[in-house]
């Protein structure tokens, strides 16, 4: 029978093998999150060019989003990811209200933009995309510096100040863009089922678009404070006591 020595020589190599093995997952984790905001702040940049570009070249902004459109829809899928890294643990932010901001956008991008062909000269699609290509830059351009502990002051500055104007700025675009798509909605019935039907189930994508809109009054706040509890715990130093996600 092993001696207590030796139980309490086999229990520390075995704790060993485990913060070995944590700390290689660490790191495993940090390089991954470094690489997806690097990536993530090459291809929003990406996009930022594109559309510089476009318009200098056109003189307009019709035919911007088709221009645009891959790249788009790339980037902001991708970003379905950050789910996941809040529900890992590789990032400490609320699953909530990551998952919420990350559905808009990708509700936006395939169930609006992407599929009502119609809306996609919009001017209010242009005003979100800028919207949302200048936050990106800046919070992903935050992530990278501030994991690799070379924070420039401005960056900083700008995650947690432009959001104030930016946030609502692109609400608007967003909410202007479902608005105009409801009369092609109406008109083709398209994304609904009619009764009578085999499931005795009905859908109608026209109120479900309003039913979305109108879910912005309650959400669109809790993002908007939480960037300014965000906001107030990083610039000043305030201990935020989060919710439970
Ligand atoms: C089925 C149909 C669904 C339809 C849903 C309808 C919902 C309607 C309501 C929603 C409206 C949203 C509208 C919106 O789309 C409009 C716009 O976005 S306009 C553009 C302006 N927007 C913004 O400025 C917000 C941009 N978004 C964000 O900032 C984030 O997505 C958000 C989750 C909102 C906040 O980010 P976060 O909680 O992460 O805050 P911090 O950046 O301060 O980070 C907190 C800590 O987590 C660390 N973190 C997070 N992510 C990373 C990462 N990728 N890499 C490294 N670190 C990360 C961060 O460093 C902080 O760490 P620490 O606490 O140590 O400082």
């Amino acid at each position: 029978m092993a001696s207590s020595e030796e139980d309490g020589g086999s229990n520390s190599s075995v704790e060993e093998k485990e913060n070995s093995k944590k700390k290689r997952l660490g790191a495993l984790a940090t390089a991954w999150i470094i690489f997806y905001n690097i990536t993530m702040t090459a291809g929003w940049l990406v996009l930022a060019i594109a559309m510089v570009r476009f318009y200098m070249q056109k003189g307009t902004h019709k035919g911007l989003y088709r221009s645009i459109q891959k790249t788009l829809k790339f980037f902001q899928t991708f970003a379905v990811l950050e789910v996941v890294h809040c529900m890992v643990g590789i990032v400490r932010t609320s699953v909530l209200v990551t998952g919420v901001q990350v559905c808009s956008r990708t509700f936006m991008v395939w169930f609006i933009t992407h599929s009502i062909k119609q809306i996609q000269n919009e001017e209010s699609v242009v005003l979100y995309l800028v919207v949302w290509t200048v936050t990106e830059i800046t919070r992903y351009s935050f992530y990278t510096f501030n994991l690799l502990n070379h924070l420039p002051y401005f960056i900083k500055w700008a995650r947690y100040n432009l959001f104030i104007v930016l946030y609502p700025v692109g609400v608007a675009g967003e909410l202007l863009t479902i608005y105009a798509a409801l009369p092609f909605v109406k008109k083709t019935g398209m994304f609904s089922v009619r009764l009578p039907n085999k499931y005795n189930v009905s859908f109608d994508y026209y109120y479900f678009l309003i039913i979305i809109m109108l879910s912005y009054i309650p959400l669109f706040p809790q993002l908007y404070f939480h960037m300014l509890r965000q906001r107030r715990r990083v610039l000043y130093g305030e201990v935020i006591v989060e919710k439970d996600d």
